[in-house]
């Protein structure tokens, strides 16, 4: 446990979110189903995602999963929950089936914040590309990685796949989705798919730890600097991220404002009073 004082936001069914000094966390809250998502938590875990994009005091986003469960287990999250699987995807309240989760694997990378995956026991399938996907992974001892798309009649092609190997390289990406083994928290540390290992009664509060420490840096840098690491996978989407951080900062400078102003004002800008630096 963290010595922070967790405020409860909203009320969610799937998902509990709190906010308390600067950083937001959102857990998955189904451990009778090793945290498995539906279409309703990934909704709900966007809506909290995109809270904490709004809220300017939120610098840094830890990601979790509800636990133990009765049985003592804990789970990070065990992918889409193969109960409610129609034909074309997961199934929501409606009956329309969705692959939600791939939007929400997209909002986690571009949000321009620091999303930190705190992983006790299961993160497998779809709940592996998840941790994946956050900037940072703070394992407990506990901790279970491993996809089982091939043996369950999935697979995640996109960053599950591809953005999985630019992180533990081609062979051993291949193996984890060819073989679909699970690997303990110190084999995840040993091929970088984790930042650090810790015993389980710790997760809470190195996650915290990590993350008062981040919020100590400046937000600006730490923003560019995501979208710079992003942009190296991201193709076009993610180069327009990294675009719109220097438009971001341009916008912030009197020489663009001298631009809008002169507008405004219907006169010819002066751009003259700035230099064209070396
Ligand atoms: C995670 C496990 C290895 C844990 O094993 P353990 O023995 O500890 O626990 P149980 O198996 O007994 O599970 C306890 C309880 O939870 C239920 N449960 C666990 N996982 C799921 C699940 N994914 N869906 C539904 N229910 C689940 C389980 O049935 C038990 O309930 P009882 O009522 O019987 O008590 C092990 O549970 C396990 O292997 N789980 C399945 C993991 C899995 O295959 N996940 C799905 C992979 S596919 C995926 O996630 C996926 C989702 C997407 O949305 C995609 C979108 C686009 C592309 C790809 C996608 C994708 O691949």
């Amino acid at each position: 446990m963290s010595d922070v004082l967790w405020q409860p936001i909203d009320c969610y069914s799937d998902i509990l979110y709190h906010k308390a000094a600067g950083i937001a966390k959102i857990t998955i809250n189904r451990p009778h189903k090793r945290n498995a998502f539906r279409p309703q938590t990934i909704a709900e875990m966007s809506h909290a995602f995109e809270d904490a994009r709004n809220d300017p005091s939120i610098g840094v986003v830890l990601l979790t999963g509800a636990g133990p469960h009765t049985d003592g287990k804990y789970a990070f999250c065990a992918g889409g929950d193969q109960s409610i699987r129609g034909e074309a995807g997961y199934l929501d309240a409606q009956g329309v089936a969705r692959l939600n989760v791939l939007d929400l694997q997209r909002q986690i990378r571009s949000l321009p914040k620091v999303v930190i995956a705190l992983v006790a026991g299961y993160a497998i399938g779809g709940g592996h590309v998840l941790h994946l996907v956050c900037d940072l992974t703070i394992a407990a001892e506990n901790a279970i990685f491993g996809q089982t798309g091939p043996r369950v009649g999935s697979f995640d092609g996109g960053f599950g796949a591809s953005y999985l190997a630019r992180i533990v390289g081609q062979k051993k990406a291949r193996e984890i989705w060819f073989l679909c083994r699970q690997y303990t928290a110190a084999q995840a540390l040993e091929m970088g798919l984790v930042n650090t290992v810790v015993p389980v009664a710790e997760l809470e509060a190195e996650g915290v730890r990590w993350a008062k420490e981040i919020l100590g840096h400046s937000p600006l840098a730490i923003r560019c600097l995501k979208s710079a690491f992003n942009a190296d996978c991201d193709g076009q989407a993610g180069l327009q991220e990294l675009a719109g951080n220097a438009t971001l900062l341009y916008y912030l400078s009197q020489e663009s404002a001298e631009g809008k102003q002169a507008f405004l004002e219907k006169r010819p800008p002066n751009f003259q009073q700035f230099p064209w630096r070396p």
